[in-house]
């Protein structure tokens, strides 16, 4: 088996966002100096103690801001709303607006650069030059995601790039693994899938045995996975650019008992829902107003959730994520902004009465909603089997099982060119901008 090296490297977001929080604090300082500079050309005595006082004035309340809290936090903020209206109203009484305009212009830029390098920090993944494969092995689904496989043309594309393609016989049940492992041991140096997460899944499991890069191609239906690597979900064709011009990233995985898993594994009514055509077709809302019924339809043994000392002893439903949602719903049906925190998101819900159930529609606020982000999980159910919907596959499984997260275990090869991730909106935090501007190494690896 071949591992190739792999080559840190400054990629593209990472010098980005530092030298956007460069300009942030270029621009904060520019906005203080502009008015300085043109009191002191002016020769206007009151206006260069006024500027020179809230220049010095305001880097000794950003430190006192910064620093403290309580009284002291709360008077350098006055200050710093104080300082740029002294300023304003000096330079309006010398017909000179356009300077405090210019100002007031630099601070808008300052913040919007510092936000914007932050919110890149915090999801911009460590990314690693490797040597493109020499015999990548691609495992591809004909039937997945209602035949993007034939209309994208991705096997003709893909041999065309040198990849050895197989496609999957869909009368039966191909063993994917068995296949993944026979390319391995041929001399396959990647291992990549075109198909359902549930097929990425396995496979997946297989490269991080093996130390392989892995090749996600969006030809599922759902491909929750691609969408929180930050690949292309309407253009599968576009994933096989990995082939020629890609790069590295590590993310982790989820394992159930002996099994791994990209996304997630749902249990009780969580499961039904997974599995439901609505969730399949993404309709999170219609997926929600199945909830209440099928709570009150729930049969099957009861489940028991322990994460370390937390015990959830009767939940109805456990979702537990490879790495937490953003769970601005509870359903799980958001995204992962991260897949490499070495964490499992673990939701559970437990319902006494149907107030508590129409309680769920408020989402994460609910008492009924338990949110937990843990490196293991146990669910238990009196040693009964019961039904697992791992990465949308429908399975029982024997209890008690064992969840647990392996970080870092999947290398993944990506376009060098993709979309990225969903943004969320980054606190400003200036003292984070200022370690950001002083770095000098790529930022964005794991912490
Ligand atoms: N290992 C396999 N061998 C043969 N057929 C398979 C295999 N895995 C899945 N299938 C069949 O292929 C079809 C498509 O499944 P798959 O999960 O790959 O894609 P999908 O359902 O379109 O995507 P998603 O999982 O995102 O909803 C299903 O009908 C399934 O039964």
């Amino acid at each position: 088996m071949v591992t190739q090296p792999t080559t840190p490297t400054h990629s593209g977001s990472s010098l980005l966002h530092r030298w956007l929080a460069r300009a942030a604090f270029l621009a904060l300082a520019a906005a203080f100096v502009v008015p300085v500079l043109v009191a002191g050309l002016r020769g206007s005595v009151s206006m260069l103690v006024i500027g020179v006082v809230c220049l010095i004035g305001t880097v000794a309340a950003i430190w006192w801001f910064v620093a403290h809290s309580g009284v002291l936090r709360w008077l350098a903020a006055v200050f710093l709303v104080a300082a740029p209206l002294a300023v304003l109203l000096v330079f309006a009484l010398h017909h000179l607006v356009w300077v405090a305009a210019v100002s007031l212009g630099l601070l808008v830029l300052a913040g919007a650069a510092g936000r914007r390098a932050l919110t890149q920090a915090a999801l911009a993944p460590h990314e690693a030059t490797t040597p493109p494969p020499a015999h990548p092995f691609l495992i591809m689904n004909p039937r997945s995601g209602g035949g993007k496989v034939g209309r994208f043309d991705l096997a003709a594309r893909a041999r065309a790039l040198g990849a050895e393609v197989v496609l999957l016989d869909t009368s039966g049940t191909t063993d994917v693994a068995a296949l993944a492992q026979d390319a391995v041991r041929r001399g396959a140096d990647l291992l990549g899938v075109a198909g359902g997460d549930g097929t990425q899944a396995i496979v997946a499991g297989v490269a991080a045995e093996h130390d392989l890069p892995f090749l996600v191609i969006s030809a599922g239906t759902r491909n929750h996975f691609a969408l929180d690597l930050g690949l292309d979900r309407d253009d599968p064709a576009s994933c096989l650019d990995a082939l020629t011009d890609g790069v590295e990233i590590r993310v982790d995985l989820g394992e159930i008992g002996d099994r791994t898993f990209v996304n997630n594994a749902s249990f009780g009514v969580y499961a039904a829902i997974v599995q439901s055509d609505a969730y399949r077709a993404d309709k999170a809302r219609t997926a929600l107003e199945l909830l209440p019924d099928l709570l009150a339809q729930q049969t099957g043994p009861a489940l028991c959730l322990r994460v370390g000392d937390t015990v959830s002893p009767a939940p109805q439903a456990i979702l537990v994520s490879n790495n937490p949602y953003t769970v601005d719903d509870f359903m799980g049906l958001g995204h992962r902004p991260r897949l490499d925190r070495g964490r499992l998101g673990v939701i559970a819900l437990t319902v006494d009465s149907t107030t508590d159930a129409l309680r769920l529609l408020r989402g994460r606020r609910s008492t009924s909603v338990a949110v937990l982000a843990a490196r293991s999980a146990v669910i238990e159910a009196g040693g009964e089997p019961v039904p697992v919907g791992v990465d949308g596959e429908a399975l029982l499984l024997p209890t008690p099982l064992h969840c647990r997260i392996r970080p870092g275990a999947l290398r993944v090869r990506v376009p060098r060119d993709r979309p990225g991730v969903r943004a969320a909106r980054a606190a400003l935090d200036w003292a984070h901008l200022g370690k950001l501007a002083l770095s000098f190494r790529p930022t964005g690896t794991r912490s």
